[in-house]
């Protein structure tokens, strides 16, 4: 079993001018795992045909960030995707997405400079600024975003409404291993014991679901768990707007351990239901 592959903008346009029916887009950075195949089938229920994106995005990572290291399992993930029956895989290389130093760049506004963007600055704006291209390039009726990055799905849900791109955006629930780790293409930096500690993070967010008080049932589990760092734990709105006193919210929680940077989040409810 194979997947076509194209890596240049000739192979791409043509290969999309090929792809009959409605597409769906997949952008990824590769190192894929049951979050992106659930991304993949999400894609495929939606629309006829599914184009998968492969790209280490440098704009997005900031000078201290694990751009070098980051995972690159090309081949691995070819057959994941041949054997989900994607139709079209774009595995560009630097010089094909930006051709050029970058200067007009995707400004990701205020919602951009908080949480994740507080502490990974140029992060959002790297982020619109390739799905921009992606967009422009693929031209997909559909693409597919996981929840388990919600501040990026609402960012992406505010370019596609703002700047009027002719696309729908699909969330997609957050995939995690069988103990509440959220699937993360960064899990495999964790040691087995940082791999145990990292779970305080999933069992947070559970006890704040659980919880008419989100907030304080998260720290309790937080702050009894060693060798965890916290960056951020935040309750918003659903948009990531500030909280409301009762109702739907979002928790977010973003957290090192050893060198190791995790995020994950949940809706939660504030008050008695
Ligand atoms: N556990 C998951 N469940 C659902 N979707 C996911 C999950 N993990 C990643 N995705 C989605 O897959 C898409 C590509 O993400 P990406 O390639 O960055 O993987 P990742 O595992 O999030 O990597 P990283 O750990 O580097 O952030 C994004 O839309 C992301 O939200
Ligand atoms: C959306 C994305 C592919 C843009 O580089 C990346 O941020 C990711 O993998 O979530
Ligand atoms: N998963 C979002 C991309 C990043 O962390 O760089």
């Amino acid at each position: 079993m194979t997947v076509r592959v194209v890596a240049t903008r000739e192979e791409l346009a043509k290969a999309r001018a090929e792809l009959s029916g409605t597409v769906a887009l997949v952008p990824t950075m590769g190192a894929l795992h049951d979050g992106h195949v659930a991304n993949i089938r999400a894609a495929k229920a939606r629309a006829d045909t599914v184009v998968v994106s492969i790209f280490v995005n440098p704009l997005q990572f900031g000078p201290n960030e694990d751009f070098e290291k980051y995972p690159r399992p090309l081949s691995a993930d070819l057959e994941l995707c041949a054997a989900e029956g994607v139709d079209l895989v774009f595995a560009p290389n630097r010089e094909v997405v930006y051709p050029h130093e970058v200067s007009v760049t995707v400004d990701p506004g205020p919602l951009g400079e908080i949480l994740e963007g507080a502490s990974r600055p140029g992060f959002f704006r790297g982020v619109l600024t390739v799905v921009s291209k992606l967009f422009h390039l693929v031209r997909p009726d559909f693409a597919c975003f996981g929840e388990k990055d919600y501040q990026q799905l609402t960012l992406v849900r505010r370019l596609v409404s703002d700047l009027d791109f002719p696309l729908e955006i699909v969330p997609v629930p957050t995939v995690r291993e069988s103990d509440g780790l959220a699937r993360s293409s960064r899990n495999v930096y964790l040691d087995t014991e940082q791999r145990a500690v990292s779970l305080a993070i999933s069992r947070a967010l559970k006890a704040a679901a659980d919880s008419p008080d989100p907030l304080a049932a998260a720290r309790e589990v937080l702050d009894a768990a060693p060798g965890i760092a916290l960056d951020y734990l935040a309750l918003t709105d659903p948009a990531l707007g500030p909280a409301p006193e009762t109702g739907a919210a979002r928790l977010l929680i973003a957290a090192k351990v050893g060198t190791t940077r995790l995020i994950d989040n949940t809706p939660v409810h504030i008050g008695v239901k």
